[in-house]
């Protein structure tokens, strides 16, 4: 006896396959049109007015809203082995938070553990990840030690797996010496790879937290004093300057400072071409919670580069974002719970360093951003989607709104609001370091991969609808700086004129010189074109 096979309603099936966005006004990067946008198998098929549609195709009512490409987090770390504990998001809770906030893509790195290939690591992500992903994903791949060894796997891994990025560290015990970090970005070049780097120097952070627990400061307010953002800066200077040394391009993760934004200012001043990325919990939180008693409070707030006490960091940040200083923002998403976080209770060092940000990072970025008038919503797709697909060699099938593109698509609702807490939020995580702010914009619908993940605000992301996509070397943005300059719009964001005084930023290098930088006003866009 055959089994009955069960029909799915004809207006359920064609909703998956088809789609119309209507009445929107589509964002990207560089402008911004008021037309519909149709999609069809996963694909953006046709963008215009009065399209002709195949009938039953599923009509989503975008009038007042923006429709804009799906965010991509360059910089998540989802089940990742670290500082002796896994960070709790996993690839599926991980995506499916991204999903939520509308992001539809996000970048995590392939970590070796100790003495494994960084082949061996990237085939455990993917094995780690493959199955779980709600969204598509790309991998990054850490460089913990520098050999023969990893010279060739570096080769093959961009060569063969789709892989043009790796990350070096300046700090945490894995760290590189500069002339590791000189072989490594000369061979990134030869590659057509993107060389990373986490920049604070991990020699004076060791000294002063020896120093810190030796006078008794072993709570987590001694993570922020052990890395002074002097430090950060001195590392983004050596970094640069190997870089340029080798004239390789350069990608800075987690730019936290005014000092090391200045330290990519200048260098890309006189040449470097330097790549600044800046994180959501740089741009939202100031040093107000360092006065929390609350010894949970404040660690959950402990990452590196740490949040600065400064309260004027989170808005300078987003002036360096507005005038293409910066140029992408990431989550960094490194989540640990509570119990984990007991694991520095007694030595602020052994903190497991990490925060979330994956689900809140496209709301807070526009809230700070767009809502307080700093950036435009053209600049907005720029830094949270379309330059992480250009740097990352994955525009325009990422990134933009365009026929031919992966239907990741966002219908953003300027008008709404919603108050972020980790008792709402879909996150494993047991903090928000957002608690409680209030965000304009909501995204309504997001759109995977031609599927409606959140539907009028419900979450229905699918495990394992996401895919490996596959990150090619020699980028154009990147590599090609006259393609770079037709591909890059001129608009870089309406900003308001904040005059941000002079300031000074002492910034000393390992052979102790001392330089002196001083802080223009940098908030004057037409100076913002040399940059
Ligand atoms: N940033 C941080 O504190 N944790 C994640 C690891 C890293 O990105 O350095
Ligand atoms: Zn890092
Ligand atoms: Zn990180």
């Amino acid at each position: 006896m055959s089994t009955p096979v069960k029909k799915v309603p004809i207006h359920l099936q064609s909703s998956q396959n088809r789609l119309l966005i209507k009445n929107g006004k589509i964002v990207n990067e560089d402008d911004i049109i008021e037309e519909d946008v149709y999609v069809e198998d996963g694909i953006i098929k046709e963008i215009g007015r009065n399209l002709i549609i195949p009938g039953g195709t599923r009509v989503i009512d975008a009038r007042g809203r923006y429709v804009i490409p799906g965010g991509i987090d360059p910089h998540t770390h989802f089940e990742f082995e670290f500082m002796g504990t896994t960070t709790v998001d996993d690839f599926y809770q991980g995506t499916k938070a991204a999903i939520a906030g509308g992001t539809t893509m996000i970048i995590d790195f392939a970590f070796p553990k100790q003495g494994e290939s960084l082949l061996d690591a990237y085939y455990c992500y993917r094995e780690k990840a493959d199955s779980k992903v709600c969204c598509d994903y790309g991998l990054h791949v850490a460089l913990t030690s520098w050999s023969d060894r990893v010279k060739e796997d570096m080769s093959i891994l961009c060569s063969q797996h789709g892989i043009n990025s790796f990350k070096t560290f300046m700090a945490y015990s894995f760290m590189l010496n500069d002339s590791e970090l000189y072989s490594v970005f000369e061979h990134c070049k030869n590659l057509g790879a993107v060389p990373q780097v986490h920049a604070e120097n991990g020699h004076i952070i060791s000294k002063n937290v020896d120093k810190l627990l030796n006078k008794g400061v072993t709570g987590p307010e001694g993570h922020e004093m052990s890395r002074p953002e002097e430090v950060e800066a001195e590392a983004v200077n050596r970094a640069c300057t190997i870089a340029h040394q080798v004239d390789s391009p350069l990608y800075v993760v987690h730019v936290m400072s005014k000092s090391a934004g200045f330290a990519i200012k200048q260098a890309r001043e006189r040449g470097v071409q330097v790549i600044g990325e800046t994180l959501v919990a740089g741009l939202a939180c100031d040093g107000s919670h360092y006065k929390n008693p609350c010894y949970n409070h404040l660690a959950a707030h402990v990452l590196s580069p740490p949040i600065r006490p400064d309260k004027t960091t989170p808005q300078f940040l987003m002036n360096l974002l507005a005038q293409d200083i910066l140029q992408l923002t990431g989550s960094d998403n490194c989540t640990f719970n509570k119990n984990q976080k007991e694991m520095g209770a007694k030595n602020f060092s052994k903190i497991p360093n990490g925060v979330n940000g994956v689900e809140d990072r496209m709301s807070v970025i526009w809230e700070k951003g767009v809502q307080s008038g700093i950036i435009d919503p053209m600049r907005f797709v720029a830094i949270t989607s379309t330059n992480a697909a250009k740097i990352f060699n994955i525009f325009p099938r990422k990134g933009c709104i365009a026929i031919g593109s992966d239907a990741d698509v966002v219908i953003w609702n300027p008008n709404k609001t919603r108050i972020i807490s980790a008792k709402t939020h879909h996150q494993a995580v047991d903090f928000n370091i957002f608690e409680g702010m209030e965000c304009h914009g909501v995204p309504e619908y997001v759109i995977v991969n031609g599927r409606v993940c959140v539907d009028e605000e419900q979450l229905r992301a699918v495990q394992g609808h996401g895919k490996f996509v596959e990150t090619p070397v020699f980028a154009p943005f990147v590599y090609d700086p006259e393609k770079l300059s037709d591909m890059r719009s001129a608009k870089n964001g309406t900003i308001n004129e904040i005059e941000l005084s002079n300031k000074l930023a002492k910034v000393s290098s390992i052979s102790n010189i001392l330089m002196v930088f001083k802080i223009h006003s940098l908030i004057d866009r037409t100076g913002a074109e040399g940059v």
